[in-house]
């Protein structure tokens, strides 16, 4: 019973990140990533686009699918405006126990809302467990093929409003086809690619950001 690749992680974190410093987890775990163990985070690349989007949008309410080890958590919290806060969703036990403690690390879990569970059954629980009224900002970075059924869901359960932004990761790598036709092509959102790579390899890759016409 050895450790699985995100108790490393964490471990790493613990060991060399500076407690309270977001920056720091981050850098760590890209370091990890890079010359350790390859993990599937958004990566340092892709992060500079998410940090632009999410500054730009500045939410006060962000969404993250696939929590995973809490990287992305942690490069959108950090970047909240006072009283802004992001609820992430995650399944799997296991990689939520860490990524907790990732984000704890890193100081930032006043702004964070982990919850365990299926993004499917979740979602039209947000606004009566939460009092969410409607998100500034969805980051999918979950299994791929929910991308698109979580994004109706979001519109059918009236979380989305005039100008929130979603951005997905892995449009290229491993892909979300059906999702990208349909936010490209679909009245209701204005849809741009921003062409990146892969985390932590030289593999095309890239984020869609769509934003909601309303
Ligand atoms: C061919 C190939 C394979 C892998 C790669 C590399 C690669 C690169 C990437 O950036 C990737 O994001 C991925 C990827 O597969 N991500 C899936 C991420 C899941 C996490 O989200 C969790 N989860 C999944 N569905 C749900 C759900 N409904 N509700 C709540 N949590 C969910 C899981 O519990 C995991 O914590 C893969 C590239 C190419
Ligand atoms: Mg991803």
């Amino acid at each position: 019973t050895g450790s699985t690749r995100p108790q490393r992680l964490l471990r790493a974190v613990q060991k060399k990140a500076t407690q309270g410093d977001p920056q720091s987890v981050i850098a760590t775990i890209d370091d990890f990533c890079r010359h350790s163990e390859w993990a599937m985070n958004v990566g340092d690349e892709k992060g500079l686009i998410l940090d632009s989007i999410v500054s730009e949008v500045n939410p006060s309410t962000a969404l993250e699918l696939g929590t995973y080890c809490g990287y992305s958590t942690v490069r959108i919290a950090r970047l909240l405006p006072p009283g802004g806060r992001c609820i992430t969703l995650e399944f799997n036990p296991a990689y939520a126990a860490v990524a907790r403690q990732v984000i704890a690390w890193a100081g930032i879990q006043d702004k964070v809302q982990l919850v365990e569970g299926p993004s499917g059954d979740l979602i039209p629980q947000m606004k009566e467990l939460f009092g969410v009224q409607t998100f500034d900002f969805v980051f999918l970075d979950h299994w791929k093929d929910r991308y698109l059924p979580d994004a109706k869901l979001l519109e059918e359960c009236g979380l989305l409003r005039e100008g929130t932004v979603l951005l997905a990761d892995n449009v290229i790598c491993p892909g979300t086809p059906e999702y990208l036709q349909y936010v490209r092509n679909s009245p209701r959102y204005e849809s741009r690619y921003f062409k990146s790579h892969l985390e932590y390899t030289k593999v095309e890759d890239g984020l869609e950001k769509s934003v909601f016409l309303g």
